[in-house]
């Protein structure tokens, strides 16, 4: 038998950086994976562990490199990290780090204080960097999950297949609401540092983006809406050749108030939880080759 694909490093590093601007204060707010591999076949045959760098030291890396580089972005930082482990020991060959930022907004209060924050319950923004070593070595995934909308007109779904077992009605008129999952892969990377404020503008680009194609397309099916998504933003964001969107079909059921002599009309609903139809794809830049996993659960 031989050994297979195989990775190993610290998951879930859960580091919070506050820089302090006088009476001003900033957080970033980070969950950290890493995962290395390389030439890892002796601590797995023969149980040496000449080539292991300990996942403990790569736990204290993150956190030493909060402290030493900063946070400017998720990628930022990852960049940082998966640099550093693929060139300092020959062992590790590529690095893999995957990070999930939660976002903190400012409670503003009257005073110079401004040291107090509440955590947003908006989307949660995610970065994946990869780096094999090389130039050309790297691959950069940022993306986000758990984007709540909801159109509450503007949407049908109608003209579909109907076999014995077929029992939902055609609508003309659907709340069409989704929990937005997307990754999309930036070209043309080679983990140079870009402008300040790079990353964070890229992220919130794409964002708007997203949520106006939802926003504006009149839709048919939520797998119409997903590829407008998709494609406003291959379309809109240049450095970016291909996403990949996951969105659950949050369905909302039209309340049945017969029984109650009332009248529904398009105005009460339920909403159910599960099951949901889940609506995958990726949209991809013309000559472009795919990166991202299918799965997006596991990223
Ligand atoms: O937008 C939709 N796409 C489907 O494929 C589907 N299937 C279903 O039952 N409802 C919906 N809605």
């Amino acid at each position: 038998m031989i050994l297979g694909q195989n990775q190993y490093g610290k998951a879930e590093n859960r580091v919070v950086r506050i820089v302090r601007d006088g009476a001003t204060h900033h957080i970033k707010d980070l969950n950290v994976s890493v995962s290395l591999s390389g030439d890892m076949d002796e601590v797995h045959l023969s149980g040496s562990n000449a080539n292991v760098l300990t996942t403990d030291a790569t736990k204290n890396t993150v956190f030493a490199f909060a402290k030493e580089h900063g946070i400017a972005s998720a990628e930022q930082f990852g960049i940082h990290l998966a640099r550093h482990f693929v060139t300092s020991r020959q062992s590790i060959t590529t690095a893999r780090i995957r990070v999930e930022e939660y976002a903190w907004e400012r409670i503003e209060t009257p005073g110079p204080k401004r040291h107090s924050f509440v955590r947003t319950n908006q989307e949660t923004r995610t970065a994946q960097i990869t780096y094999a070593g090389g130039p050309d070595g790297w691959q950069i995934i940022s993306g986000l999950k758990d984007l709540v909308v909801m159109n509450s007109t503007d949407s049908e779904f109608r003209g579909y297949v109907k076999d014995r077992y077929t029992t939902l009605p055609e609508t003309a008129d659907r709340i069409l609401a989704t929990e937005v999952h997307a990754r999309w892969r930036h070209s043309g990377t080679d983990g140079a540092e870009p402008e300040p404020g790079h990353w964070d503008h890229s992220y919130a680009q794409v964002r708007e983006h997203l949520l106006h194609a939802f926003a504006e397309t009149y839709s048919l099916s939520l797998q119409q809406t997903l590829y407008q998504m998709g494609a406003r933003v291959i379309d809109k964001c240049p450095g970016i050749d291909e996403i990949r969107l996951s969105l659950p079909n949050k369905h909302h059921f039209l309340a049945d108030l017969e029984p109650f002599g009332l009248k529904n009309d398009n105005e009460v609903y339920f909403a159910a939880d599960r099951p949901y139809g889940l609506i995958e794809a990726t949209i991809l830049r013309d000559g472009a080759e795919a990166g991202i996993p299918a799965d997006l659960t596991n990223l």
